[in-house]
């Protein structure tokens, strides 16, 4: 028998991991992800974790732990993840790569066009002053929000200083802040010690002042690349700058006097659509399978199989479309509900969105659809 300890946040768990799909006797004890614990551990001896962001892989976790052998966590986050342990305590490890890479950067143009929806026509063709985005980290999100802003005509100031330079990494940090219209945060969350670059508050008191007050800031990567401190301090200074934010850098609480001061602010929900989260799923089933495949099929001989198609609605949105029709976006993804649904979490006492509220908006969250990028 099979143990695995799943997040009840994996979106289909048990459509994928059954002992139809896993040919092989299982048993799946879902939990909220901040109840994985060393206890929990200890009582179901699990083989396997299935995790999401919330539940934080360490030697607290897993030092009087014998039995894991596999963990995956469904995102492209992994700063929740002490690799370097897993792997000396020869664990397999596998996250969710590129997951949720179109659902972000949908999410990011989503909040540009709806706050400034004049620049459907501030590009290259019709405009003498094409719209500026800066792009911090090129990688699988930051790319493809690249490919959409490149789509409608836009120049793209991007820094990426661990990939080469190419059409869109063509931008030096200070450049990017001084010259953007919109800057755009797309890297991981690396502390000193861990990365020669390391983005824990990138954007700091002196990154900002950088920027032109006009200067739009949205960040979708990980709370604490933005310095929490210095953006109020910012935009006590520049109270007509705009400010996104889908991550917090005391997740999964949020001040109030923050939101008071952002423009948008969502629950963490950029890649929340149902394409990123099933792809999360079945990249982590897939790594499964490979894992214990290559164990040999004595302990699991499990056919790989693509369940994603099965599990989709037919998707009638297409991005070839919805650029001919701008006035459809907030139809299509309202981004400001989301946001006023955040807002009316605070808890006036607590001066705050409690956890426990934050939690919940995600958990009850109604996955969007992506745009079919055509
Ligand atoms: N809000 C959400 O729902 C959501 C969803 C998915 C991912 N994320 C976050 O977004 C992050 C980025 O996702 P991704 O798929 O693009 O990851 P990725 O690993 O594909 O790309 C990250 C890029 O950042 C670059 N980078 C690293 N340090 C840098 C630095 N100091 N300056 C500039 N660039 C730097 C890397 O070279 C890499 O190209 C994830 O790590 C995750 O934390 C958030
Ligand atoms: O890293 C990721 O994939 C994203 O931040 C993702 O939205 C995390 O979501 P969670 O695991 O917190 O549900």
């Amino acid at each position: 028998m099979l143990t695995i300890i799943a997040d009840s946040n994996i979106a289909h768990l048990h459509d994928y991991f059954n002992e139809q799909t896993l040919n092989h006797p299982i048993q799946v004890i879902s939990m909220a992800g901040r109840d994985i614990t060393a206890d929990a551990l200890q009582q179901y001896q699990p083989d396997v974790l299935l995790i999401r962001s919330v539940t934080q892989i360490d030697a607290k976790l897993l030092d009087t732990n014998q039995s894991v052998k596999f963990i995956g966590s469904a995102t492209i986050g992994t700063d929740h993840v002490n690799e370097g342990y897993v792997s000396l305590r020869g664990m397999r490890f596998a996250n969710a790569a590129g997951c949720s890479k179109h659902s972000v950067a949908q999410y990011v143009m989503s909040a540009i066009l709806q706050l400034r929806p004049e620049y459907w026509a501030s590009n290259t063709s019709q405009s003498d002053k094409p719209v500026k985005l800066g792009i911090i980290g090129l990688g699988n999100i930051g790319s493809t929000l690249a490919r959409y802003a490149l789509d409608l005509g836009w120049e793209v100031l991007g820094y990426d200083p661990f990939q080469s330079a190419s059409v869109i990494n063509n931008a030096s940090v200070d450049k990017v802040l001084a010259q953007s219209d919109v800057i755009s945060l797309h890297v991981p969350l690396t502390l000193t010690g861990h990365s020669e670059l390391p983005t824990y508050h990138m954007i700091d008191a002196d990154a900002l002042a950088k920027m032109p007050s006009t200067t739009m800031l949205i960040n979708t990567s990980r709370g604490a690349v933005v310095s929490e401190a210095d953006l109020l301090a910012d935009l006590n200074q520049n109270p007509e700058r705009q400010v996104v934010l889908d991550v917090f850098e005391n997740e999964p609480t949020v001040s109030a006097e923050l939101l008071d001061k952002l423009t948008i602010a969502t629950p963490h929900i950029a890649g929340y659509t149902l394409e990123g989260k099933l792809r999360g799923t079945q990249m982590i089933f897939d790594a499964f399978v490979r894992s214990y495949g290559e164990k040999g099929a004595d302990i699991l001989s499990i056919k790989q199989t693509d369940l994603m198609a099965d599990l989709l609605p037919a998707n009638p949105y297409h991005w070839s479309q919805l650029k001919q029709l701008p006035e459809k976006l907030p139809q299509f993804y309202d981004i400001k509900a989301d946001d006023r649904q955040l807002r009316d979490s605070v808890n006036e006492q607590a001066g705050a969105v409690l956890g426990t509220d934050f939690d919940a908006l995600r958990k009850n969250y109604t996955l969007r659809r992506e745009w079919l990028f055509d």
